[in-house]
């Protein structure tokens, strides 16, 4: 099965101890094909660039458990080899809405996903005002999509995320962590951390339980470097808006260019190239290998060329 091939991929590598996990956040297949293409073992689908790109709108829970699973599940599929954790936001509802969506993402062939203890209406983990559901609601939410993974005979990795240390401090968001832990989750994300002391103190608590570390540029937490965070213990890091930040700036360079000039100027590569190209983009995206695959097959598709 291909969606327990990627969970386990994953685990391999979280059980290396001289392995860091770094991935950047992606939101599209454009933006998955170009972190693929650079080389990354591990992709990250974020939520708030899915509820960005999808939907147009900011990270407050507008994205449905089938916008997200469709998204992750389309970006796993493009390189079944690199693992990729996704975002599930709170699981979307109660226990058995938990399940269902744990169900989906592994029959999407995810091979992570984290869930939060915001109320449902929730909102990206770095802005002000988040709500809490209480610790029994969390616990029930992480219990029920373990129970999911064991009945789908799945070995997806269950990171458990918490947003209280916002409200409620420190000692209660690691309680939430523990908790979770028992309750099935092989990861801890504290979500929102402020000081350098949380990000080295939280490893220490939670061990032997991995830690799970949130880049977010504009964000509150200090941003650290891969050396940096694998020196306090982390073993994944994301960055999980470098998609929506290239496409946002990237386009808006672009736009403004052809407002104030009336035309697009072709980018060049120091070789003189044109860079970043129509067939460039469509090659990233596996031209060759769609014209190889006609070919093989005993199409004629592509026989004039393409
Ligand atoms: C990680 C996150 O859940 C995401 O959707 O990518 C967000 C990131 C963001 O909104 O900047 C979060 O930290 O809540």
């Amino acid at each position: 099965m291909a969606q327990t091939k990627s969970a386990t991929k994953l685990r391999q590598m979280l059980a290396d101890p001289d392995k860091i996990v770094v991935c950047p956040g992606v939101h599209d297949g454009l933006t998955a094909r170009v972190a693929l293409n650079v080389g990354f073992d591990a992709l990250y689908m974020t939520g708030a660039g899915t509820a960005a790109s999808r939907l147009g709108q900011p990270d407050l829970g507008l994205t449905t458990v089938d916008d997200m699973a469709n998204n992750a599940g389309m970006i796993a599929g493009l390189d079944r080899s690199v693992p990729v954790i996704a975002d599930a936001d709170t699981g979307f509802g109660g226990p058995l809405m938990v399940a269902r969506t744990a169900e989906k993402y592994i029959l999407q062939g995810v091979a992570a996903f984290h869930i939060e203890d915001q109320v449902m209406t929730k909102r990206c983990g770095h802005l002000m005002g988040k709500e809490l559901v209480d610790t029994p609601t969390f616990v029930a939410r992480i219990r029920a999509a373990a129970d999911a993974r064991t009945r789908m005979g799945s070995d997806i990795v269950i990171i458990a995320r918490t947003d209280a240390l916002q409200s409620l401090g420190y000692e209660e968001a690691v309680a939430r962590l523990k908790a979770a832990a028992e309750a099935g989750a092989d990861m801890a994300f504290l979500e929102g951390m402020r000081t350098k002391e949380q990000m080295t103190q939280v490893v220490q608590d939670m061990a032997p339980t991995p830690c799970f570390l949130n880049m977010v540029g504009g964000g509150v937490t200090p941003l650290i470097n891969t050396r940096e965070a694998r020196a306090l213990g982390y073993k994944v890091v994301i960055w999980p808006i470098a998609g929506m930040t290239a496409v946002y700036l990237g386009m808006r360079e672009l736009c403004r260019e052809l407002k104030g000039t009336g035309e697009i100027q072709d980018r060049r590569a120091e070789d003189g190239k044109i860079d970043g190209g129509l067939r460039e983009v469509f090659e990233l995206c596996g031209l060759e290998a769609c014209v190889q695959f006609d070919k093989e097959v005993g199409g004629a598709s592509f026989s004039n060329g393409a």
